[in-house]
């Protein structure tokens, strides 16, 4: 779809932060949301991203719709690189694939040089579908199945993150049936609190993910490895949670990562990957104020030259493993406005064609989100609005307060930040469908996942009884 940009005069947008001129606030959008990459209000008052307007997409391709600004995940992109550029270290920036999965970002992703992280046979074979370069796959996981590994052996996949002694063996096992042998990281839990929401940090010593570092385990596990035969140990892992806002964390882990590099040289493993995870925060709202890109990644090379130098080790390749921060701010969900109820002195609802199933992260970490009426930019907002979901759970909230001009019945509502764990974490409750995604960019919209049908919801189920 190609969609014209109007000639008339566009509104001025000023850099909200200095530093980050991606996030603009509209001066004359009463709103006042922070307008991101290719964001715009049209001289009609609509929102236009990536040349397109937002309510033109709402009626060609339906509600919800998830609407990516390509332009903004290749710059995001870009700054990674541009951070790692400038420090002149090897590097290698893999995508966390399980943020937003599917064969067009894999397609991006690779296009701009990054590799791929994947945490399960559907996201491994999705990348390989993409045509991702086999040794610039990774496959992450607590509790990979004997198929997913024999998939990533088989694919000759760059390496498999081995997360604990079951799966040591497992893959042991199963190079050695394949007669390979098999790149590997081990990844280790630095007994690090991430300071985010509890369910999304992982580095702590009390979580299901990697070789406990305080126990002494993780130093077990790079004894283990070296006894076996079939497993080649090219580095070590760590990620201490997701939605960070400043690197000291990441530092905190590197020293502790560091010392076991150390221990694994002087046993004799190849050890040249040191993969620091992913995690960078991202602006949800006006609150969130995350460091800007560059400046964690030079905190984080410079946190490992100094390890490095310390226990006087070559420096290694640095791996990182950003999903949110690549994809985040990039995704808007447009929904149409249905239903209102007005409950005097308590709160005012107003409920849109979607809900929990296209966005759990309220329900599961009270996530904030700002939002506009995409088809009424400019107007003022009239009061306070809790936007609800259609789903039977009063559980289903996109937002508790968000200040709108009096929404009506058909209008379309856009909920900015929703690119990371949104698709990639929708479900069919209440037998939804999952929504259509298109990406935009320089006016042409193109359709990356189509919507599902109601008949597609049945295509699995088979009656009780045939003939
Ligand atoms: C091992 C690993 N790597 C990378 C990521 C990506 O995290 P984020 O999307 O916050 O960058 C995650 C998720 O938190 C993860 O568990
Ligand atoms: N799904 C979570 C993050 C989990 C990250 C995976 N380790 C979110 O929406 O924030």
């Amino acid at each position: 779809m190609r969609t014209e940009t109007p000639q008339q005069e566009w509104t001025e947008l000023e850099p909200q932060h200095p530093e980050d001129d991606e996030v603009r606030r509209d001066p004359a959008c009463a709103v006042r949301v922070p307008l991101r990459g290719t964001m715009r209000i049209g001289p009609e008052g609509h929102l236009w991203i990536g040349g397109c307007d937002t309510v033109e997409l709402a009626r060609r391709f339906g509600t919800p719709l998830f609407v990516y600004d390509e332009t903004l995940i290749r710059d995001r992109i870009r700054a990674f690189h541009q951070a790692f550029r400038e420090t002149g270290l090897t590097y290698e920036i893999a995508y966390a694939a399980k943020a937003f999965c599917t064969l067009a970002m894999c397609e991006l992703a690779a296009e701009e040089g990054l590799a791929v992280d994947a945490v399960s046979g559907g996201e491994l074979l999705t990348a390989l579908r993409a045509g991702v370069e086999r040794q610039r796959i990774h496959l992450h996981g607590n509790n990979k199945t004997q198929a997913e590994l024999e998939l990533a052996v088989r694919s000759g996949i760059g390496y498999i993150i081995v997360d604990n002694f079951v799966e040591l063996e497992m893959l042991d096992a199963v190079a050695a049936a394949a007669g390979a042998t098999v790149d590997v990281l081990l990844r280790v839990a630095p007994g690090i609190e991430a300071h985010t929401h509890e369910y999304i940090s992982t580095g702590q010593q009390d979580s299901k993910f990697g070789f406990d570092w305080e126990n002494g385990q993780a130093r077990e596990a790079v004894r283990r490895v070296a006894a076996c035969r079939h497993l080649r140990c090219i580095g070590l892992h760590s990620h201490i949670g997701s939605q960070i806002f400043d690197a000291g964390g990441f530092v905190k882990a590197i020293e502790r990562v560091t010392e076991l590099y150390a221990e694994g040289v002087a046993l004799g493993l190849p050890l040249r990957v040191l993969n620091v995870g992913g995690g960078f925060g991202i602006r949800y709202t006006a609150e969130d104020d995350p460091e800007p890109i560059r400046r964690q990644i030079h905190t984080i090379v410079d946190a490992v030259r100094s390890a490095f130098a310390v226990h006087r080790l070559p420096l290694p390749e640095v791996a990182v493993e950003p999903g949110r921060s690549i994809v985040g701010e990039a995704g808007t969900t447009l929904y149409t406005v249905g239903t209102h109820k007005l409950i005097p002195g308590v709160r005012n609802y107003v409920s849109v064609d979607g809900g929990m199933t296209d966005n759990p992260r309220l329900a599961l970490y009270g996530a904030k989100y700002e939002a506009l009426l995409a088809n009424r930019a400019v107007d003022a907002p009239t009061g306070v609005w809790a936007v609800a979901g259609k789903c039977c759970e009063s559980g289903d909230m996109l937002i508790w307060e968000a200040p709108l001009p009096d929404p009506r019945p058909g209008d379309i509502l856009a909920v900015f930040c929703t690119g990371a764990y949104n698709y990639s974490m929708a479900s069919h409750y209440n037998r939804n469908p999952i929504p259509a995604v298109v990406f935009v960019r320089d006016g042409e919209a193109t359709v990356v996942v189509e919507r599902e049908t109601w008949e597609d919801l049945l295509r699995q189920d088979r009656p009780l009884r045939r003939g």
